[in-house]
Order: structure tokens, then C-alpha cells, then sequence
């Protein structure tokens, strides 16, 4: 089975280095099976067509200098590269070759394209033979009986039989680039860059996992990275901005290149043959990569405008001149984009069609996210502008802009542009776990929000997910159409298919916002981190874990330059951390807290007076969304209990769960069976509480629910559970849903520190998870 498809351009087998350097990449990354494909070696092709040029002006004198000349870099790279007994075979079958051409030329029976072929059936023949040497199982393989056209379409079916016949599953198989043949067995080329055609066509008719191609530069940039210094390498492109800027004329990919990978999985991969550690650009398909921003450089370039274009007649007119070429719509009117050198050829094809509007025009394209054309189009005129450049000619797409120009754009104003247009990193991929009663508030407050933070940082909601859903968009979900986006493009995912998802974004930074109340999920942060994703928490579930999960997690975040944050688990959006935090980096030291920490059961305490039974209060709380989905998790205190684990951890102590002594405000035997079965039985809970309250009442004392910790003497005291407070005091007092926390420390020993205010609901938690966002990209920054 082929499973990478490399393919290495004429610069990579330039010289007998560079055959060597090539064949020690094959040997790090090929195994048996896969393809190499290869094009003719440096300039080859070029030195062919002047034969074939001098061939056509019976120049018999050129013919036989320019042969003399390709049998001496052919033999010079057999001799340095070949034993013995292989440079003789090898040198005997070029010298034949040779002779042959020179025959052909003599009686006038030369054929272009099957001249020009020799260059790639030297290339892979001369390197499947050195990687044999090298004790690898090669072999080359001619693409003319790959590869079939009739009438300039190919015939898939065959082709696809034909490589399933020829490409070995044993070996690694050389195969020439460009060429094919005809239904006749004629020589045909696939045209300008026709060798990375070829791998992408080879790709496809195999079924490959990838195709790679090995070239002179490191990958795809934001613009030429040869004239501006700060052009920003991309890991990872859009199939369908790459097609963009190829028809556009950027000279890494071609349109053609990518036409075989429609409707296919396979990765394209554009990477270094000279460096060949460094980080390469993979050509993903549509949704799997956030669109980005580029300028490409247009060059001696001719407008027409085209009356009555035809379906189909752009790819003939590209094949006819073996160029990519790019139209688009302006008031109503076809323009094409044309190479000024292959005008007259197009004008003629188009047969009184087409008028030239401009010619010889220079300028450049920039290519991004659709919501960022407009602004971009006034930049970039602005700068052409104040360079005194002003655009001859200017188009505004849906995800690029066009500027044409009398002068061409040389690399200081480029830089220019580049400084002034594309992002220079700093972008966060906010994931929204959690759709609920506070992740649904979040999200509606989050289009506000990112208005503001957009000023200092590129900020994008590219996942969200519920238990069994997800929906990303690593260009970014837009906020005000979420909900249709999610019924409309939600998928069902296993926790593979999540991590695989985050792996691929391609930001800076990224951050999973945990508004769940679900344990599973919070099992996965380890594996977010290994993702290098920062962590925002709502849910408690990971921050009351047992203390080796924690630590570990800890550890792994600050190896990584990661940050946590969880202000709202406790308190909702009450700055009890900070004040925590602030004390402790400030030299106090805490020595008791106390208060109540549970919104639902402030609520419910504060709101009892026996008039309306207490079960009837539970499902009001449920309803104003201050419960945890299962609200026993409230009454039964574990919710309490779990947010004075957090603080406890907060001011660096090692407790477990279970080391803080608990209550709970229900019968213990609520807390079995399920929701249903609880409100079957809820007049125990009624029943449980009338009597509390009655006990409390006799001694002109009310119900409250409060949690207290105290380190004295270095040692620690933590519990959580029912209370009678005095009718008139702070705690009965209490605003039903506050939270309070009234906090000894060193310096606040008699007057204590207080911190009251709503603990739950979701509003207010929203809003706390947006100041932890906030304290992220501060962080960041
Ligand atoms: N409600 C509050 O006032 C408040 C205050 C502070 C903290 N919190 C915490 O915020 C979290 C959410 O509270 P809520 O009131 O919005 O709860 P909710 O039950 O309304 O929402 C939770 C959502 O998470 C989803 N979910 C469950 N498991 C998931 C998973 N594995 N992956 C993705 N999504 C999953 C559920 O489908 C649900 O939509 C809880 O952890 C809660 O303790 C809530
Ligand atoms: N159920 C929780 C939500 C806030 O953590 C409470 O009532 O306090």
C-alpha cells in the first residue's frame, strides 16, 4: 500500500549533494510501497527546450553543443554517484539515448514532449539506482504507462488500474514527474510544475495518506519570505486559500497540484529538501485550518474583459498556456487576469471575446478571512496610496482584494504592507465546553466582549461542545448565528475525534472554557495540556480531584507555560481568589474562613419561612439556574464541601475531599436512586427540614448552611454543615442567593475581611468566566 507520495523538484537534484541528500531523506521517511517522484535535474527541462528551439531553427551546430552539454551533467552526476558496475550500465544507456536524439534531430523526426521527458527518465532512473546501492529495494518507474489522456482528459479508470499493476508494494518506487502519454503511447507533458501534478495524480489513484513535496522553500508563507524578513511561515493552509493564491500566481502551489486531492482525505505536505528539520506547511482540507492572511506579488500581468465565457473555458485557456489564471465578476463584467507574455495567445483563443482593458500592470492580491476584506482593502490602498502607488485598477472580493499598479511592488513596500496587514501572531482559539445555563449566558455575552479584546488580541470561538455534540470552525463560529451553526453543522464525537479537532487548530494559543458540571470531561484536562491548551474552569470537579491528579496537572500546566484558572467554581464571579491570592503574594497569612459558599443553599435557607414546602424552593432553584444539574449535589453539601477545597488549595494546603467534615442538609437516603426518585420522596426532605427549622426556632435562631476552615498552630480544621444563626446577625441576615466569606488573616485578625455578594446564577457567573478569560489574555499579552 503507498502511503506517502514524495515528490522532489529539479533545484532538490541539482548536483550529486543534493542526490545524496534526497536519498537520506528517503531513506528517514519512506518505506516499501511508497512513491518518490521526480523531476528532471536542475535545469534539465530548461537546456531541453533550447535544444528543441534550435532543433526548430535547424541549428545543427546548437543541437550538438547542447547535447554535449547534457551528456556532461548526466555523466558527471553517474560518475560521482554510481560504483563501477553500475556507471557502466548507466553511462551505456545514456550514451544510446544520446545517440538517439541526435539521430532524430538529424532526420528531422524529433518529437517535444517525448524529447523532453529524458530529463525526468534520467532523474528517476539515476536515483532508483544509487538508493540500490545503498541497499534499499527500488525501482523507477516510467509515468508514461501510469498515466493515460485521451483528447487532454485523463482516464482515470485506467490510470488507477495501471498504478494499482505497476507501483510495487515491495519497493520504493522512483517515478518520473510531468510526463504522461496518450491513448496512442505518444509522449505528452502535464505542463508548467506538471511534477507536483504528477504526485497529487499519483496520490489519488493510489489512495495515499499523504503526499509530500520536497522543495527549495520551507513552506507556504504570508508573503515571499526572500523579500520581507518578517513573512510569517504557516503550519497549516486551507485547500481553498492555497487554490486562491495559485490562481492569483503565488509560485508555491498550483492550482493543478490541488485539483486531485477534491473530495479526498489526503494531507498535502509542502516542506524543505535543504532543511529538512524544519516545520512544514500541510494543506488541509476546507475547515481544518483558520483561514489566514497573505499578500502575493503580481508581475507584468494584462486585464481583459471577456464577453460570453463559457463553463470550462478558464481550464482550457490555463492548459493552453500552461499558467493558472484567475477571472472574477466587477459590476457585472468577466475580467481575466492574463500573463502579459501569453495575451495574444488567450486574445486569439477567445476569438474577438476578449478586450484588453489594462496591460502591463504590476501590483498585488492580498488573500484572507472574508470578514476582514473590507478593512484590509482600505489599508492596503492607503499604504499603495502613500507609497505613490495608487491603483490603477482595484477589485474587492468575498476573500481577497486586488490592487493593480503601474510600478511593481518591491520588497519595502511589501514589508510595509506585510507590517501593516497580517497578524503577527498573538491569536487565542477560545473551545466552549458546556452549553447550559451559564455556557449559553457566556456565549451571548461573548460577541460584546471579544468587540473589546479584538483591540488587543486576535480572539475566536472555534469549538463548542455538549456531552455528545461538537461543533468547530477553526475560522471562527460567528457569534451571532451560533445556534442555527450548531443545528445545522454539530456532529456526534467520541473523545478522540475532540482531542484530533483541537490538535489540528492552528492558533497560538488556545483555551478550553469548562462550563460543564461533568467529571468525565474534567479527566480530560491532562490531555488538553499535552495539547498546550490553557484551562478556564467553571466546573469543580478538577480542582477538588485527589491531590496527586492535581499536582501532576499542576506540574504539567507550568512545564508548559500554561495557565488554570477557576474564579468562578467558587463564588461564582465574587472576587474571593484574588482577595486569597492578593494577601497571600502580599506577606499575610490566612488563618480562618468562614462563611456561606453555596448560592443554591443561601437561597433556599434565606427564602424558608415554612410557608411553601422546601422541596417546592429546591425545583425553584433549579428553575433560576443556581443548582448544580443534580441539586442534591447542593443539598447533600458535597457542592460546599468542594468549593472550601478549592480555597483550602488556594492558600496552599493539601487537603483531600474527604479531610473536610461534612453534614448534609437531606436525609442520607435522598442521596440514592435517581432525580425522579428523589421528588417521589421529596416530603422526607420537607419533613427533615421542617424539623431543623423548628429545633433553630426554639431558640429565636434560623437555618443556615456554612462551611469554616481554621489553621492554627499549623494545624488544619475544615468542615461543612447545617447552622442556626441568631436572628439579626450578618449571616441571617443574608440577601437569599449571597454567598459571604469572612476572612482572619494576620493583619485582618479582629476586624475581619468580608467579601458578600451573589454566588450563584448564571449572569454573574458568565461573568466570571469572562474575567478569567480576560486574565488570560492579559497574561498573554
Ligand atoms: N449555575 C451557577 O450559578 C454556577 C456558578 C458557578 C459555577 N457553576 C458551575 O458551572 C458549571 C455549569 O453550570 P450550569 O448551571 O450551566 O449547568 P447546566 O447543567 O445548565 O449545564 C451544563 C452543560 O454541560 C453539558 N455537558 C455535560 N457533560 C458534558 C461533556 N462531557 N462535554 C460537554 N458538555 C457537557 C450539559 O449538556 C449541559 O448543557 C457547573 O460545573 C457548575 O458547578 C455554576
Ligand atoms: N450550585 C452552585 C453553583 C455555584 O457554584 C451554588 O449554588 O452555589
Amino acid at each position: 500500500m503507498v502511503n506517502i507520495v514524495h515528490k522532489f523538484g529539479g533545484s532538490s537534484l541539482s548536483s550529486a549533494e543534493r542526490y545524496q541528500a534526497v536519498a537520506n531523506i528517503i531513506l528517514a521517511h519512506t518505506e516499501a510501497g511508497d512513491c518518490v517522484v521526480v523531476s528532471a535535474a536542475g535545469k534539465t527541462t530548461n537546456t531541453l527546450v533550447k535544444l528543441w528551439q534550435s532543433y526548430q531553427q535547424s541549428d545543427q551546430q546548437a543541437v550538438s553543443d547542447i547535447l554535449l552539454q547534457l551528456d556532461n551533467h548526466q555523466r558527471t552526476l553517474i560518475e560521482q554517484l554510481l560504483s563501477p558496475t553500475a556507471r557502466y550500465a548507466a553511462l551505456n544507456m545514456l550514451e544510446q539515448e544520446l545517440a538517439l536524439i541526435a539521430q532524430q534531430a538529424q532526420q528531422q523526426s524529433l518529437q517535444e514532449a517525448a524529447l523532453l521527458a529524458h530529463g525526468e527518465v534520467w532523474s528517476a532512473r539515476l536515483l532508483a539506482t544509487y538508493l540500490q546501492q545503498l541497499g534499499l529495494a527500488a525501482n523507477d518507474v516510467d509515468a508514461r504507462q501510469l498515466f493515460t489522456l485521451n483528447d487532454g482528459q485523463l482516464l482515470h479508470q485506467k490510470n488507477q488500474q495501471a498504478c494499482a499493476q505497476l507501483i510495487s508494494a515491495n519497493s520504493i518506487n522512483v517515478v518520473t514527474g510531468f510526463i504522461a502519454a496518450d491513448c496512442q503511447a505518444n509522449t505528452v507533458t502535464l505542463g508548467r510544475n506538471g511534477s507536483d501534478y504528477s504526485a497529487t495524480l499519483l496520490g489519488s489513484y493510489c489512495n495515499a495518506q499523504q503526499v509530500s513535496i520536497w522543495t527549495d522553500t520551507q513552506g507556504v508563507f504570508s508573503t515571499d519570505p526572500r523579500k520581507v524578513k518578517k513573512a510569517i511561515k504557516y503550519s497549516k493552509v486551507c485547500r481553498g486559500q492555497a487554490n486562491l493564491l495559485a490562481r492569483l500566481g503565488n509560485p508555491v502551489l498550483h492550482a493543478k497540484t490541488l485539483s486531485p486531492l477534491k473530495n479526498t482525505d489526503i494531507k498535502l505536505v509542502v516542506r524543505s529538501s535543504y532543511e529538512t528539520e524544519a516545520s512544514a506547511t500541510e494543506i488541509v482540507k476546507e475547515g481544518y485550518s483558520k483561514a489566514k492572511r497573505f499578500i502575493t506579488t503580481l508581475e507584468n500581468i494584462d486585464l481583459l474583459r471577456i464577453d460570453q465565457l463559457r463553463g470550462g473555458e478558464i481550464g482550457e485557456l490555463s492548459q493552453l498556456i500552461q499558467h493558472s489564471l484567475h477571472h472574477f465578476i466587477e459590476n457585472g463584467d468577466t475580467y481575466l487576469l492574463v500573463p502579459a507574455s501569453a495575451t495574444h495567445q488567450v486574445v486569439s483563443h477567445l476569438q474577438g471575446r476578449a478586450n484588453i482593458i489594462e496591460s502591463n500592470l504590476h501590483g498585488c492580491a492580498v488573500v484572507a478571512p472574508s470578514n476582514d476584506v473590507a478593512q484590509l482593502f482600505e489599508q492596503a490602498t492607503q499604504v499603495l496610496t502613500e507609497q505613490s502607488l495608487t491603483p490603477r485598477f482595484s477589485h474587492q472580493d468575498a476573500d481577497y482584494i486586488l490592487l493593480l499598479t503601474d510600478q511593481s511592488i518591491d520588497s519595502d513596500v511589501l514589508t510595509l504592507l506585510h507590517d501593516k496587514l497580517i497578524n503577527k501572531g498573538q491569536e487565542l482559539a477560545i473551545i466552549v465546553a458546556g452549553l447550559g445555563n451559564v455556557g449559553e449566558v457566556f456565549i451571548e455575552q461573548l460577541s460584546q466582549q471579544l468587540n473589546r479584546l479584538q483591540h488587543h488580541f486576535s480572539v475566536k470561538l472555534v469549538g463548542l461542545l455538549r456531552s455528545r455534540a461538537m461543533l468547530f470552525s477553526p475560522s471562527g463560529i460567528a457569534l451571532e448565528q451560533w445556534q442555527s451553526q450548531w443545528q445545522n453543522e454539530a456532529i456526534d464525537y467520541q473523545q478522540d475525534d475532540l482531542l484530533t479537532r483541537i490538535s489540528e487548530l492552528d492558533y497560538e494559543h488556545k483555551v478550553v472554557i469548562d462550563i460543564t458540571a461533568s467529571e468525565a470531561f474534567s479527566e480530560l484536562y491532562p490531555a488538553f495540556v499535552n495539547l498546550d491548551c490553557h484551562l478556564i474552569s467553571a466546573n469543580k470537579y478538577a480542582g477538588t480531584a485527589n491531590n496527586d491528579w492535581y499536582q501532576s496537572l499542576r506540574r504539567n500546566l507550568a512545564e508548559r507555560n500554561l495557565l488554570w484558572r477557576y474564579n468562578t467554581s467558587v463564588g461564582a464571579g465574587l472576587p474571593i481568589n484574588f482577595a486569597l491570592a492578593d494577601l497571600q503574594n502580599s506577606g499575610d497569612s490566612i488563618t480562618h474562613i468562614e462563611g456561606v459558599f453555596s448560592g443554591t443553599l443561601s437561597w433556599l435557607c434565606s427564602s424558608y419561612d415554612g410557608s411553601v414546602p422546601f422541596s417546592d424552593l429546591v425545583l425553584q432553584a433549579q428553575q433560576m439556574g443556581y443548582t448544580e444539574p443534580d441539586p442534591r449535589e447542593d443539598l447533600s453539601g458535597r457542592d460546599m464541601q468542594r468549593k472550601l477545597l478549592i480555597l483550602a488549595r488556594e492558600l496552599g494546603l493539601t487537603l483531600e475531599l474527604d479531610d473536610i467534615a461534612l453534614t448534609p442538609l437531606m436525609p442520607e437516603q435522598l442521596a440514592q436512586g435517581d432525580w425522579q426518585s428523589f421528588l417521589d420522596n421529596k416530603q422526607l426532605l420537607d419533613d427533615f427540614i421542617a424539623e431543623k427549622a423548628a429545633d433553630a426556632a426554639k431558640d429565636n435562631k434560623v437555618l443556615r448552611y456554612t462551611g469554616a476552615l481554621t489553621i492554627a498552630e499549623g494545624k488544619v480544621t475544615a468542615k461543612v454543615g447545617l447552622a442556626y444563626a441568631t436572628q439579626g446577625d450578618a449571616l441571617a441576615n443574608l440577601t437569599p442567593g449571597d454567598n459571604i466569606f469572612v476572612i482572619n488573616s494576620q493583619w485582618y485578625s479582629d476586624n475581619a475581611l468580608v467579601i458578600q455578594g451573589p454566588g450563584a446564577g448564571k449572569e454573574v457567573t458568565a461573568a466570571g468566566v469572562h474575567s478569567d478569560l480576560y486574565w488570560l489574555i492579559q497574561n498573554l499579552k
